[in-house]
């Protein structure tokens, strides 16, 4: 069903330390009359942590990473049923972190997606292009294959566990954002495509994400278009202060 969200992708930040310290600056400090699903993605080691410690709040915990086999001999990779013997609920697939510097494909990620989809998680699955295809204005057409090849393969059933993420690359980490109308008229892109593919039901209940440099001093004109259903926060979910702000702004 298509919520408002709000997810904190850590990446490869925060020691077990350092998320207790986050946590404890997050945790009782969502006003109990928001409604919005709040999500965090620490890294593998401190998920089992933060599920414990996030046990009777409103937030949700996320892995940045699945794996696409049930077990065996695929060294430094970690599970489906071992992600959700430690409470997590989410996992993010298809970073464009995970596409450019671990070279996973859109084979490996629709493989990723299925094994998850199986496994009953909320999938956040994150698409974008790059400045190069921006400026070249083939940046529908990129977001389209990506879809297409990775998540499409889905039934319109399976569509039920799929949050998107719309992260255009030239955003990520560069303090530049996508103008809150780029933002919208990919997000209706995408959505028309959902429709195009299954039907007007799942075009209406997918949420859409948006990703890419959002602060607290831009969230809010960023969340406030139609088909922008919250954001995927990767700098400014590592501090409490700036994660509850943009949380406020949704
Ligand atoms: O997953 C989050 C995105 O990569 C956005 O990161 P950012 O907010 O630091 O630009």
């Amino acid at each position: 069903m298509r919520s408002k969200i709000v997810a904190g992708n850590w990446k490869m930040n925060c020691d077990l330390s350092e998320t207790k310290v986050l946590l404890e600056g997050l945790t009782g400090k969502i006003k109990a009359n928001n409604q919005n699903k709040v999500v965090v993605a620490p890294p593998f080691t401190n998920l089992h942590y933060a599920f414990e410690s996030l046990k009777n709040t409103n937030i949700s915990v996320a892995a940045q990473n699945i794996n696409e086999n049930e077990s065996g001999a695929h060294t430094g990779e970690i599970s489906a049923k071992m992600l959700k013997g430690v409470g997590v609920e989410y996992v993010i697939i298809g970073h464009s972190e995970r596409r450019a510097i671990y070279k996973e494909s859109d084979e490996t990620l629709a493989a990723k997606t299925n094994q998850a989809v199986k496994e009953d998680f909320q999938v956040m699955f994150c698409v974008g292009e790059e400045l190069a295809s921006r400026k070249a204005g083939k940046h529908f057409d990129v977001v389209k294959t990506q879809l297409e090849k990775g998540l499409f393969q889905l039934s319109a059933s399976e569509m039920q566990n799929i949050i998107i993420a719309y992260e255009p690359v030239w955003a990520i980490g560069t303090g530049e954002t996508a103008s809150p109308e780029q933002a919208q008229e990919m997000h209706a892109f995408i959505r028309s495509l959902l429709a195009e593919k299954y039907n007007n039901g799942v075009a209406k209940n997918t949420s859409i994400l948006y990703g890419g440099s959002v602060k607290p001093n831009n969230a809010k004109e960023i969340f406030g278009k139609a088909d922008v259903d919250g954001g995927l926060i990767g700098g400014a979910s590592l501090k409490a202060e700036d994660f509850l702000a943009i949380i406020d702004s949704l």
